[in-house]
């Protein structure tokens, strides 16, 4: 903020602020409120395809809460993007109790009743009358009531102003079901069935508003909308919109089986009669769940659409917002209309939405990845998509309307307005469609943005003013004190756990993936790479090649996936110049100032300690294909180095990205078949016993479980006997009457395996050592080996969690154990033989950990060892 010559000139520019009576700028200027005054000089707004100029007016309104004085923010739009996002209200939206002052209702209703006497072309008779009414009304109660015509045209105007709408058009169409006098929840989810029945209309579609009790709530955004759920491994299951709205719908009692959730899953409405009263859920009957599958006209799409199974809901019900009619909010005004296809293309297509894109893509071998972005397959995609949705409603005979009809549509809306009422407001950013832009007429048109009444407004979540959390632990029947030792409880187990992690995580193998890139491809793929690294259990670690210390290496054996695009006649990308240089000149670079023998042995192998890998991205269209990732996978071998996989290059110009996923994948495989993840290196072990002398209601601080004495857990000493052997008896074993063995040597390979051989991938590599007393056996005879954790271990986290009952018999039907399909029925059982104790933790699972940690430090430490 700044009085500086290039704030003045946006400033004159503001069509709300009178310039020339502006007083100098201050800190108490910017609460100046903005007025459109009649005092104002009528503002011209250009369109910039036909070149017409409009004169437009504008209303009178002092409250203009998306403008400030200094910053224009028509591109900032409060309102929910990504389900990890907190939703932001405007100061225009309302709060659920906000109550309203007399005068505040008087006015706006004085207001809105010449509105309508006017428009309506009452007798003045009639007019005085009814304000003499509502005055004498408010001053009794507060409030008053409006007659059902009031309010539909109300709800009409409503519609009208709204400045977001692209299909105002048909403003005067719209037709209120007036149900006011509903007392209970059935009854609301009746007139929601109503409501359906007479807006769906045979497919015609009628824009419609049910109007309720204003005190009552739709508790779902729309009537239809698809649950979204949260999946063990982190991803979402869904339409990621709905995930709040799916929580709340389980917290209120409604709930999908895990084996029977699908992405399509259709959540039930959840309605609330009054604030005081506990909300019901009921699902929609299948006659009135209009639903459309998507088809393509053209075989190749229709496939791959059909496949994906696409399909949206036949009519948008918005039941979120509020209308305020006349100094009155009404709550609970669910309304539709019909889509216009550009809406349900971004629910199938917005990244944090349902994404589809990049599955369709990979139906139709499409790449679209940022190499291939100047083919503009996404672009390609997008809009067969939306052809997909204009086909198959049509094919269907559900109205729809398409952006051009549609913008074409509102040019006509908004011509008329400014004949009519001088100007009509306009949200630019809303209004222009999502695709093909700069093909729609009101691209071209420049828009004004302002507050009138009727509106429909943003209202606060209903359940935050309901609390369902606190309902739900209530209902859970835990009484306060025993919640917090519950809590204490988890505390304890997750310090044990996350010792656990730590030592599994500690020892995860390092794999560098280095990346050098210009515009972002190589790098998208490195990105891509280290994730999955991840996810398996590697311990990846992500950096640019010139940041990688090639030359300070300390000699210990190195694993190094490089990928890197090559720029300019065949040199480095960016990111990658340094290394070019050093392996253009290797004797520069490794030792001028050693002595003659230190370099020459230097110079054979400098690179003796590096396996790596090179993925060269690049375009055949140059001379110098992939001409850095080249250099770097020859001078390595040169330089000692031990190639991991082939080489490998991936063309821009021919399905780049399918090269790429190929490499990924050897390089994947080779890893683990070479570099276990699951292995425990002996040298870490550690003897010292676990510290659990911790008394209830003590302070757990998750930092110690990061303390390396902490971590005393017995993992695969050399010798473990495993169970004294008690088969001392000889005679016939069988199946049924197993010959235990003790072990007597368990020891990890990896250090000495054959790397070339095909190893099991999800395994370590052992050797164990069974002492069988001299047991003659026979061809068909075989061994089995039963894993068990530690005795230790276990025993340390049921004295962690406190569980006394670990050897009784668990119920058939609890969780635990119908879990192991009810193989083990005890918690030492599942303890010893179902949960592996030492497993690499995956990173979702230190998230939920991470949950419990009490203070920022604590959490951020616990997410690190996921990522590092
Ligand atoms: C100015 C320019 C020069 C390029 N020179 C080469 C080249 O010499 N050899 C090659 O294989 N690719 C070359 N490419 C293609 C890029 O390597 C290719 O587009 C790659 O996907 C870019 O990856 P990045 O986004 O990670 O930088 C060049 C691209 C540009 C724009």
């Amino acid at each position: 903020m700044g009085n500086s010559s290039s704030t003045k000139k946006n400033q004159s520019k503001c069509p709300f602020i009178n310039n020339e009576t502006s007083p100098p700028l201050s800190k108490a200027n910017d609460e100046i409120k903005l007025i459109w005054t009649p005092d104002i000089k009528p503002l011209k707004l250009r369109n910039y395809q036909t070149g017409e100029i409009a004169e437009v007016t504008g209303p009178i309104t002092n409250k203009y809460n998306d403008c400030r004085q200094h910053v224009c923010t028509s591109t900032y739009m409060p309102l929910t993007t990504h389900p990890h996002q907190t939703q932001i209200k405007t100061e225009n939206s309302i709060n659920e109790f906000e109550s309203l002052d007399e005068n505040y209702v008087k006015k706006e209703a004085h207001n809105f009743l010449s509105i309508y006497h006017n428009d309506m072309k009452t007798s003045e008779n009639d007019y005085e009358k009814r304000l003499k009414q509502v005055n004498l009304e408010i001053e009794k109660t507060g409030t008053y009531i409006h007659k059902t015509d009031e309010l539909e045209y109300g709800c009409q105007l409503a519609w009208r102003n709204s400045s977001r709408c692209i299909n105002r058009l048909y403003w005067r169409t719209f037709k209120a079901l007036d149900h006011r006098n509903i007392r209970t929840n059935d009854e609301m989810f009746k007139a929601i069935c109503d409501h359906i029945h007479f807006a769906y209309n045979g497919g015609t579609l009628q824009a419609s508003v049910l109007i309720m009790n204003p005190k009552s709530r739709v508790w779902s955004s729309q009537y239809f909308r698809y649950a979204c759920y949260e999946q063990s491994d982190g991803s979402l299951l869904g339409d990621p919109a709905n995930l709040e709205l799916t929580k709340i719908a389980i917290q209120v009692g409604w709930n999908k089986i895990e084996e029977k959730r699908t992405q399509w899953d259709l959540l039930p409405i959840i309605v609330q009669v009054e604030p005081n009263e506990d909300p019901s859920w009921y699902e929609l009957p299948d006659d009135l769940q209009f639903q459309v599958f998507l088809s393509h006209p053209d075989k190749k799409y229709d496939t791959a659409i059909k496949s994906l199974g696409l399909r949206w809901f036949a009519q948008p019900y918005v039941s979120e917002k509020a209308i305020e009619v006349g100094g009155i909010f009404y709550r609970c005004v669910p309304f539709s209309g019909w889509f216009m296809e550009t809406e349900i293309g971004r629910n199938l297509c917005d990244i944090q939405r349902y994404n589809f894109i990049p599955k369709l893509a990979d139906l139709l071998d499409m790449d679209i990845t940022a190499a291939a972005n100047s083919q503009l397959n996404i672009d390609r995609l997008y809009v067969e998509i939306n052809a997909s949705i204009l086909y198959s409603f049509e094919k269907a005979k559900i109205a729809i309307v398409d952006h051009h009809t549609a913008a074409t549509g509102f040019m006509k809306f908004m011509k008329a307005e400014i004949k009519q009422r001088g100007n009509t407001p306009c949200d630019w950013v809303w209004i222009v469609p999502p695709i093909s832009s700069g093909m729609s007429s009101v691209f071209h048109q420049e828009m004004l943005n302002y507050v009138v009444k009727p509106r429909v407004v943003d209202q606060n979540e209903p359940w935050l003013n309901y609390t369902p959390m606190k309902k739900h632990k209530d209902l859970l029947g835990i009484p306060l004190n025993k919640r917090i030792r519950h809590r204490w409880l988890i505390l304890r187990a997750a310090r044990v756990i996350i010792g656990f992690a730590l030592v599994a995580v500690k020892q995860r193998i390092s794999v560098n993936v280095l990346y050098a890139s210009s515009s972002g491809t190589a790098y998208s793929y490195a990105q891509q790479m280290y994730k999955q690294l991840l996810y398996i259990g590697y311990n990846p670690l992500l950096n640019e090649l010139d940041s990688f210390k090639f030359l300070q290496h300390n000699n210990e054996r190195s694993i190094n996936l490089i990928i890197t695009s090559t720029f300019g006649q065949g040199n480095a990308s960016d990111g990658g110049i340094k290394l070019e240089e050093w392996l253009k000149n290797p004797e520069k670079t490794f030792g001028k100032n050693s002595n003659e023998d230190k370099l020459i042995s230097t110079m054979r192998s400098p690179l003796m300690w590096c396996t790596y890998a090179v993925c060269a991205i690049g375009s055949s269209a140059y001379p110098f294909y992939c001409g850095f990732g080249k250099l770097i996978d020859d001078t390595f071998e040169k330089l000692g180095g031990t190639r991991l996989i082939p080489f490998t290059m991936c063309d821009a110009l021919n399905q780049q990205f399918k090269s790429y996923n190929q490499w990924e994948t050897i390089a994947i495989h080779t890893l683990r078949s070479i570099y276990p993840h699951a292995c425990l290196r002996p040298e870490i072990l550690s003897t010292s016993s676990i510290n659990t002398n911790i008394s209830p209601g003590q302070e757990v601080n998750l930092n110690n479980s990061f303390r390396s004495d902490y971590n005393s857990l017995e993992f695969y000493p050399e010798k473990i006997k495993i169970q004294q052997n008690q088969s001392e008896e000889k005679g016939v074993f069988t199946k049924d009457k197993p010959y235990i063995a003790t072990v007597i040597q368990n020891i990890e390979l990896i250090e000495n395996e054959d790397k070339s051989s095909n190893i099991d991938n999800e395994h370590s590599v052992r050797l164990i050592v069974f002492d069988t007393c001299g047991l003659s056996y026979l061809p068909g005879d075989h061994v089995c080996i039963l894993p068990e954790n530690s005795l230790t271990n276990i025993n340390n986290l049921l004295l962690a969690c406190d569980w006394k009952i670990d050897d009784e018999r668990l119920d058939q039907h609890c969780s635990l154990s119908s879990f192991t399909n009810n193989k083990y029925n005890t918690i030492r059982e599942i303890l010893t033989y179902y949960i592996d104790l030492n497993i690499t933790p995956k990173p979702h699972v230190l998230n939920t950990i991470s949950i419990y940690a009490k203070d920022e430090n604590e959490q951020r430490n616990i997410l690190e060892l996921g990522i590092p």
